[in-house]
């Protein structure tokens, strides 16, 4: 999967002369599917915001953006900590975000150019692990697809997807939906059901953006259609991508998911988390110690920020808006999708080592693969 896309979440603009010395452009998301219009980022407090306004979204992507954030930071004289915190505090559910600062911050690097050649090399390394992501998914996925329907057929591969996993919201190609654009240049004959993912409509804005500028097939339901598409046969495998992944195995995602996840279980269709290593956060022992972060009311009463006549419900209703949900282990029935391979999880007929040991395992044999 060679393709370019014809646009980018984010890029590192290098300055042509003394007087300008480089920025972070970045696409503003809030305006898509309508409007391609890039933002010119050239101080921290302002990358801050763009994470935080969600002009940028998406784990790794935030990750990505934040870490140029840092060196903006530096560059504008500001002190390591305080660049760190604001940052760091802009979307707290991610942990891709928190890895790429705590990352930098180590390195104790004052030269803001040195810091920025590092911030590159980590870009570029992202880009890899989303390649290797949607190799392996679509590999597994595919073997699974054959085992099924027989090796060769052309039956149509349903495919659920929750949120947006692209190019949008990584440094590469995506992760599930990276998985889904290797897939169908494996299998023609695939067809994306795409949850619409409220309050932000990341599914319907997003995906159905990207989907269509990559010439997948796809159909939008609002979310709550997802389990009646799994009862009537319309749905193989589900595939989403995670905000961050508890040492058990509870994984972070858009909020919506874990309902396709309990589901999918209900109807025997697998269900696959798509995720770079980075995303798996081992010192967070279970689903329960992950901090889910809690959204404005505006999203889910206001979202056009129109007139009240235009409001989605009376003006003082009360709100309970979090980002994200936990889908607990046993639930990821086909496994977490990484750039290092699959790990299956536990569940209560087949018991399975440990996330920790698995990674390590896969990690050992991807090194020992690429060495030789
Ligand atoms: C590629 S990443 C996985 C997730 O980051 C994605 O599905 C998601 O939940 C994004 O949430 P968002 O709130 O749009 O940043």
């Amino acid at each position: 999967m060679g393709a370019v896309d014809p646009y980018y979440a984010f890029k590192w603009v290098d300055g042509s002369d003394l007087e300008c010395a480089g920025y972070l452009s970045v696409l503003d998301q809030r305006l898509l599917p309508h409007k391609l219009h890039y933002l010119d980022l050239t101080e921290y407090c302002q990358v801050a915001d763009a994470i935080r306004d969600m002009v940028v979204r998406g784990a790794p992507a935030i990750g990505a953006v934040a870490a140029y954030g840092y060196v903006l930071g530096l560059r504008q004289g500001e002190s390591a900590d305080q660049v760190y915190r604001t940052l760091c505090a802009s979307r707290p559910t991610a942990v891709n975000l928190q890895w790429a600062l705590d990352r930098l911050r180590a390195l104790h690097e004052p030269d803001w150019k040195r810091l920025l050649a590092h911030v590159h090399g980590m870009v570029a390394h992202e880009r890899e692990v989303n390649k290797r992501i949607a190799e392996n998914g679509a590999k597994e996925i595919l073997a699974y697809w054959n085992k099924r329907s027989g090796k060769g057929s052309s039956r149509t591969l349903h495919v659920l997807h929750h949120c947006n996993t692209g190019t949008l919201a990584t440094a590469g190609g995506g992760t599930a939906l990276g998985v889904i654009r290797s897939l169908h240049a494996l299998h023609k004959n695939l067809v994306v059901h795409v949850n619409e993912t409220r309050p932000r409509l990341q599914g319907a804005r997003l995906t159905c953006w990207e989907l269509s500028q990559w010439g997948i097939p796809h159909e939008l339901s609002v979310d709550a259609v997802a389990p009646l598409l799994m009862a009537q046969g319309r749905v193989d495998i589900v595939t989403v991508g995670a905000d961050r992944i508890a040492a058990d195995g509870s994984t972070a995602n858009k909020v919506g998911t874990y309902m396709c996840a309990v589901s999918a279980q209900y109807h025997n269709v697998p269900f696959f988390v798509c995720a770079p290593c980075n995303t798996i956060d081992l010192k967070t022992p279970t689903g329960a110690e992950i901090l889910i972060e809690q959204r404005s009311a505006t999203e889910v009463l206001n979202p056009l920020e129109g007139p009240p006549e235009t409001w989605f419900a009376p003006q003082q209703t009360s709100v309970y808006n979090p980002a994200f949900d936990i889908t607990p282990p046993e639930l990821i029935t086909g496994g977490i999708v990484t750039e290092v391979g699959i790990i299956r999880l536990r569940t209560s007929d087949d018991p399975a080592p440990s996330i920790a040991e698995q990674l390590q395992r896969l990690e050992l044999g991807h090194a020992h693969h690429t060495a030789i």
